[in-house]
């Protein structure tokens, strides 16, 4: 089963003095007007699972105004198991740790996995490509190890190679080393990032198929190195990037930018054979999204063999009832979820009943 969150403390966290929240093993739904702090509280959770927040703070904006630091922790158990996970928060940095041991953030996730959904991310399919690879990549550096290191090192490496390519005179052997650099990391990071992609893709089809039946949804990752980053060795296929960015040099000397690599690669949706980005209706776009996230859910569960926590930020509202209903009975097939709203309309008296309910700013 794994385990659940069975209680998160806030001290001096956003516009919390002090504030201790419980949770049920199945729904919470956390209720209150604007502005109360529900979702800060989602973002502590997400914080304390996924090692990261989607609101990307600096450490100082997430410590109450006119304070020195803030600390957040809870307490995950299950399978016979007790684990406190906790994030010191100062000015400078962040201090992870679970049972009392410093780690970094990127080991968050092998205690409990998150899966986040908010109002922002039902335009995923519509807005840039870049936000689709951040959500890919947030969704690999929480359930594939050792992806978040390789992110950071092949970003690191476009950002050397970017600046290099902003010099006046850019000097040519240092972009070759750096050609290197970028295309050794980024063959190992396209190829991770294709596999998550693949099991992603495999339940995106089938929770779609059930959200919206008739509909033929395709979702392809498209490469800007090569058709099928898979079909290649590693070695392969990093000599095959070299060829690219050796291609592509004089446009990216002109541009000052790199154009290709797994930084510049997209994940693109069509339904019906027509692309979901600029033919698709709202609903259709919507549903999509709902299917990644669920899809997201589910890879976990199989990576991990247990289930993530489920987090929807105020996405009840934005939600017309056939949706909002798929939503509640996912989240009703055995996954520790917390809701937020400003108002309990949107949840019928039985799920209320089955759920436990946490009133903000009373
Ligand atoms: N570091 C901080 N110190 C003090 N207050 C903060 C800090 N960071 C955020 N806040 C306050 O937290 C409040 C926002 O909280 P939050 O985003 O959780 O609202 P919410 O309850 O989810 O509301 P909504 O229903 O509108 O989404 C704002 O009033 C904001 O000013």
């Amino acid at each position: 089963m794994g385990l659940l969150v069975e209680s998160l403390g806030l001290k001096q966290f956003r516009n919390f003095r002090e504030r201790e929240v419980s949770f049920s093993p199945t729904t919470t739904i956390l209720v209150g007007r604007n502005a109360v702090g529900k979702t800060n509280t989602v973002e502590a959770l997400q914080m304390l699972t996924a090692g990261a927040s989607f609101r990307h703070p600096t450490p100082s904006q997430l410590i109450l105004a006119d304070c020195e630091r803030a600390r957040i922790h809870a307490r995950l158990a299950g399978d016979g198991r007790v684990v406190d996970v906790a994030c010191d928060i100062t000015p400078q940095r962040r201090q992870f740790s679970r049972n009392g041991k410093h780690c970094q953030a990127a080991d968050m996730p092998s205690s409990l996995m998150s899966v986040l959904f908010c109002p922002d991310d039902l335009s995923l399919v519509k807005r840039g490509a870049s936000f689709r690879r951040v959500e890919l990549d947030g969704f690999g550096c929480q359930a594939a190890v050792g992806y978040s290191k390789l992110l950071a090192a092949y970003t690191r490496a476009i950002e050397q190679r970017n600046r290099l390519l902003k010099d006046e005179r850019p000097d040519l052997s240092l972009l070759s080393a750096w050609d290197s650099s970028v295309a050794v990391g980024g063959a190992t990071l396209l190829q991770a990032r294709v596999r998550l992609f693949g099991r992603l893709r495999e339940k995106i089809l089938d929770v779609y198929g059930s959200i919206a039946g008739g509909e033929e949804l395709t979702c392809t990752y498209e490469s800007t190195v090569c058709d099928d980053p898979l079909a290649l060795s590693r070695e392969g296929l990093a000599e095959r990037f070299l060829a690219r960015l050796e291609e592509a040099r004089s446009d990216d000397l002109r541009r000052q930018q790199t154009t290709v690599g797994p930084h510049r690669d997209d994940m693109v949706f069509a339904i019906d054979g027509r692309d979901a980005r600029s033919f698709g209706s709202q609903g259709q776009q919507r549903s999509i999204v709902l299917a990644l996230k669920m899809a997201e859910v589910l890879v976990s569960e199989d990576v991990t063999g247990s289930r993530p926590l489920l987090l929807l930020d105020d996405v009840m509202s934005e939600l017309d009832e056939t949706r909002r209903q798929s939503v509640i009975e996912f989240a009703q097939s055995g996954i520790q979820t917390v809701v937020t709203t400003t108002n309990l309309g949107y949840f019928s008296d039985e799920l209320l009943g089955r759920s436990k309910v946490v009133e903000f700013g009373e």
